[in-house]
């Protein structure tokens, strides 16, 4: 099996005119590991995210994506990449079949297998009846498993999504944690999932903890634990990066 890191930051540097967002930021994420992101608002995780998805260049460091680069071979990249953004990317007014081939379409998957890759999403997501219904007609919780399944239409190697769980209540929120863990296990899938909230990565793989920009931890939340002398990972989390869960 090839162990090659699916993603290998180093040394990210980005700037706002004056603000430093990411400020030499190291990350590494292997094959199929689901990789906790912890920071408070402000931290730089949605910044982090642009820089990963190539929609703009850092001022300073290294971004590797399946051992390439944007500018060397950003098509590439982009073909086994699946992105979350907090903004929802599907069309309210369509159903959820008509976006998932809409989205389909321009990874140039169609026809046939593209309804087949649909179908399976919708299986797996418990959306098989809803896929005629426009997304609008749909609670919260299902609209992020839409934004989530468009995401997946590519069968992406890396998954980053960012703070995936937004607006949904404590159970909803839950269950999207353990439905994307099992998926990445599964699926041999690597995700990035960004949150300020600790009880959705403490039994991620890894977890980074960003602050100001930079990353002042990473391990495994034993080892975050253990390094912080801490109860627990909510406990390591404000201890290392000085903010309370929230
Ligand atoms: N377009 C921009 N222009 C100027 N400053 C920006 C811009 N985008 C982000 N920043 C600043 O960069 C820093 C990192 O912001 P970023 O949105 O990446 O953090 P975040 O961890 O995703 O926060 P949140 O959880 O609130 O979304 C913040 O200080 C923010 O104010």
């Amino acid at each position: 099996m090839n162990d090659a890191p699916v993603l290998n930051l180093k040394g990210v540097v980005k700037r706002y005119g004056a603000v430093t967002a990411l400020d030499g930021v190291d990350l590494e994420i292997g094959p199929g590991q689901f990789v906790g992101l912890l920071g408070p608002n402000g931290a730089g995780k949605s910044t982090l995210f642009q820089v990963i998805a190539g929609l703009f260049a850092p001022d300073a460091g290294d971004v590797q994506l399946f051992g390439t680069t944007h500018r060397a071979n950003g098509p590439a990249i982009r073909r086994r990449l699946g992105v979350v953004f907090q903004e929802r990317s599907v069309d309210l007014d369509m159903s959820i079949r008509a976006n998932l081939r809409f989205h389909g379409r321009l990874f140039g998957i169609g026809g046939a297998a593209l309804d087949a890759r649909i179908d399976a999403l919708a299986v797996q997501f418990g959306a098989a009846s809803l896929l005629a219904r426009p997304v609008r007609n749909l609670s919260g919780g299902q609209q992020r498993k839409v934004e989530i399944a468009r995401a997946l239409i590519n069968e992406p190697d890396l998954l980053i999504m960012d703070e995936p769980s937004a607006g949904l209540d404590t159970p909803s929120r839950r269950a999207l944690v353990a439905d994307m863990r099992a998926l990445s296990q599964s699926q041999g899938r690597a995700i990035l999932w960004a949150t300020h909230l600790v009880d959705e990565v403490d039994e991620a793989d890894a977890v980074v903890m960003l602050r100001q920009g930079q990353v002042v931890a990473a391990g495994t939340p034993a080892e975050l634990i253990r390094q912080a002398g801490a109860e627990d990972l909510t406990d390591a989390y404000s201890r290392l990066t000085g903010s309370a869960d929230q």
